[in-house]
């Protein structure tokens, strides 16, 4: 080896699942741990890693530019975060009173607030304030130790508004250090200018969004809110396979509230994942474990709706043998959190997984959400060195000691983005 960018030495313990595949059932427990481990990178990617020694012999000789010691620390991959709201206008704290009195969330969508009371916020945005709001949460997510977060559209609803979404999305992806992968998800909600007229709007969609949004490169999925009330098994199976036709791949906001078969869904139309997914039957799971899709569960929005049902993660991972992945569903209105760190300390607590399992499903199974595998979600030699370096002894203490931010240091692509619990921004009065 002639040349190392970075050498991270001092590494307490390395831990990351093996290879770029989702990891299924029992799988998911399986992680690799290194002990007093260092990792080289060579031009933002991963050139080799292992035990400190190994490291050393593999690198005899080579010119490393800089060393940077983790003191001991715990090293993951860089978390992903497959399944965000983030660029939106206002906020819904007017709903919580509502909210907490038990005024069910699709009611309060029914009577024109909830996803639609953001839709109006964000319509009444520009584009500069949108972009704004959504960088500081960017980087309260870089902060808690995430490297990849997917960004929905979805609080537009025109086609113009909808593009400045999109457009945002785009613009942080390029200017921010965390990657962003875009969703376009026209059919989050009817707009009340369509209200009793759902086909109509759906027609829309196809007709007049989807063509534009795919003509500009702009997103890279495509998503619908399969719901009771919202969009039906059939008006969703259309959009999604008028996206395909575009190049879009799917994903499904699927049987979160009613089991109205959007799981079977999506195991129909070979979308990369499904959401959600707490009233899911047994029948959607077998459907998906047979199509390879990602459940992808969202523990932050049924704590913070107050639900006493949760998705049934164990019956997922024992029986179903399926690539559970995990996400904070960021957004304002059912789970307005950027922690990743609390998502995984609800997984421990609402849907008994173990340290393993969530730290799987928080990196290699979200980055296979995200048809991302091969390149980012564990540690692996040619993989974008994208890594997360914790104040914590061990994985298990990530879900234990709950309600702080254990994240000390973020390499993104090769350099420091957050050091010593703070931004690494090149300016020190600039902040990202
Ligand atoms: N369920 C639909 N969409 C979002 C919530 C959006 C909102 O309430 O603003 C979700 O995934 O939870
Ligand atoms: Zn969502």
């Amino acid at each position: 080896m002639e040349r190392v960018d970075l050498l991270l030495t001092g590494i307490g313990t390395l831990v990351s699942p093996p290879g770029n595949k989702p990891r299924c059932g029992h799988a998911m427990k399986e992680v690799r741990e290194i002990k007093d481990a260092a990792i080289a990178i060579r031009q933002g990617k991963i050139v080799c890693y292992g035990s400190a020694q190994e490291v050393q012999e593999m690198l005899a000789g080579a010119e490393i530019a800089e060393t940077i010691d983790a003191c001991g620390r715990l090293v993951t991959p860089g978390l992903i975060d497959p399944h965000t709201h983030l660029v939106h206008g206002g906020s819904r704290e007017h709903e919580l009173a509502l909210k907490r009195s038990g005024v069910p969330y699709l009611d309060i969508l029914a009577q024109g607030g909830g996803i639609l009371n953001t839709v109006n916020s964000t319509r009444a945005a520009s584009e500069h304030d949108l972009y704004d709001k959504a960088r500081r949460s960017l980087n309260e997510m870089l902060l808690n130790g995430v490297t990849t977060v997917e960004a929905k559209s979805g609080y537009g609803l025109t086609l113009k508004d909808e593009l400045k979404q999109l457009r945002v999305a785009k613009r942080l992806d390029e200017s921010h250090p965390v990657d962003i992968v875009s969703t376009f998800m026209g059919a989050h909600a009817v707009p009340p200018e369509f209200k009793g007229r759902t086909e109509e709007f759906v027609d829309v969609i196809v007709n007049d969004m989807l063509p534009v949004v795919a003509e500009q490169g702009l997103a890279e999925f495509c998503d619908v809110f399969c719901e009771a009330g919202v969009f039906s098994v059939v008006q969703t199976r259309r959009i999604l396979l008028a996206a395909q036709r575009l190049g879009l791949a799917s994903k499904i906001h699927a049987d979160e509230i009613v089991p109205l078969g959007g799981a079977e869904l999506a195991g129909e139309v070979g979308a990369i994942s499904a959401e959600h997914l707490l009233a899911a039957t047994d029948e959607s799971l077998a459907a998906l474990a047979e199509r390879g899709v990602v459940p992808v569960l969202l523990p932050g929005t049924s704590f913070n709706l107050g639900l006493t049902t949760h998705a049934r993660a164990r019956d997922m991972i024992d029986k179903h043998n399926l690539p559970v992945a995990l996400s904070t569903d960021y957004n304002p209105g059912s789970c307005p959190t950027e922690s990743i760190q609390l998502i995984m300390m609800l997984a421990s607590l609402n849907l008994k997984m173990t340290p393993e399992e969530i730290l799987t499903a928080c990196t290699i199974n979200a980055a296979n959400a995200l048809g991302r595998g091969g390149d980012i979600g564990s540690i692996e030699v040619g993989k974008r060195a994208d890594l997360t370096i914790f104040d914590s002894p061990n994985v298990a203490y990530l879900p234990y000691h709950f309600g702080i931010n254990h994240t000390y240091g973020v390499i993104k692509n090769g350099h420091k983005a957050v050091w010593n619990r703070r931004l690494v921004t090149g300016k020190e009065e600039e902040a990202l």
